[in-house]
């Protein structure tokens, strides 16, 4: 609660404007009352939802300006797609690892703005809930729901392995978890863009997570990434996700660690030695390791 007490103004709004969402959403979902519109029309058209958070747009649009609005409007669209996802999981069929996912997804991007407007919200910014993460992240996004999408048309009884869907939700929760305590743990070193030039107060973070592995944050969104098409059985986003991943891991962690060794330099080095990276046969920069190549959009995140 003293946490929650300590918050920014804008992860105040962000907390309000999706538990707010939440509740009416999830309420409106499963009495299918809202508008007066019948729970057939309401969960079968598309219409009922999207003129609702039309309706939730037009009142924030009222009260906020700015960052204020863009944080609260981002916040309750996350907060109607999880309780999306909540509706969803109420179903038989395949819909119901969509609505994992989706709870999911909604939940890691609303969480990473909150984890930052408490940890370090000086970098706070819209940019916080990583929504535009890159192409790259959207077109795997978009990837995975078509997978869904053909295999739940074709072969409907493929969806329905719910027992290895939930063994994908507990990998998402264990890598959330991971994430986050490092960014807990590192607090203000924490930087969802890595830094070029070292600021005075930024030292290295060798405790907690960071005594286990030296890049807490990417093995737990590596296992997460992993984990929602687990959830999703989507038995070919998984192999690409997990290829594509390490890829993005691998020249991350290089570009990461050949600044860190300038700002820090034998102190880092020293650290490297008794601290693996923590994602699987990946070593990190080390001065007879030079021949990766680093592309320019592998300095955020
Ligand atoms: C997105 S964070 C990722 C941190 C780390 N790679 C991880 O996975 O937990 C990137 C920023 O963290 C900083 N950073 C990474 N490891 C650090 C450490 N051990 N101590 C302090 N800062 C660190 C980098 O300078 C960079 O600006």
């Amino acid at each position: 609660m003293m946490v929650i007490r300590n918050i920014c103004p804008a992860g105040k709004k962000a907390l309000m404007w999706f538990l707010i969402s939440t509740l009416i959403f999830t309420t409106s979902f499963f009495s299918g009352s809202v508008l007066g519109f019948s729970s057939e029309l309401w969960a079968l058209t598309y219409w009922g939802p999207a003129l609702y958070f039309c309706l939730l747009t037009f009142i924030l649009r009222y009260c906020y300006t700015g960052f204020m609005y863009e944080v609260a409007l981002r916040s309750a669209f996350l907060g109607a797609t999880f309780s999306l996802g909540i509706f969803l999981t109420s179903f038989e069929n395949g819909w119901r690892v969509f609505g994992l996912y989706t709870i999911i997804l909604s939940f890691f991007h609303f969480s990473e703005f909150v984890s930052v407007a408490l940890t370090n919200p000086r970098t706070l910014s819209v940019s916080s809930f990583i929504l535009n993460h890159s192409v790259q992240y959207g077109v795997a996004a978009v990837a995975s729901w078509i997978e869904w999408a053909v295999e739940f048309y074709f072969f409907p009884d493929m969806k329905t392995f719910f027992w290895l869907s939930y063994c994908g939700v507990v990998m998402c929760i264990a890598g959330e978890v991971f994430r986050k305590s490092a960014m807990f743990t590192a607090k203000t070193n924490f930087n969802h863009t890595v830094q070029f030039v070292k600021r005075p107060d930024h030292e290295l973070v060798t405790h907690g997570v960071y005594s286990i592995c030296r890049h807490p944050s990417y093995v737990g969104w590596f296992y997460w990434s992993i984990g929602t098409q687990i959830t999703l059985l989507n038995p070919i986003c998984v192999i690409i996700y997990a290829v594509a991943s390490w890829f993005f891991f691998r020249e991350r962690v290089y570009a990461e660690e050949l600044t860190l060794i300038t700002f820090f330099g034998p102190q880092y080095v020293d650290y490297q030695k008794r601290v693996g990276t923590g994602l699987p046969c990946i070593k990190g920069y080390t001065p007879d390791n030079t021949s990766q190549h680093l592309r320019d959009d592998h300095w955020s995140y």
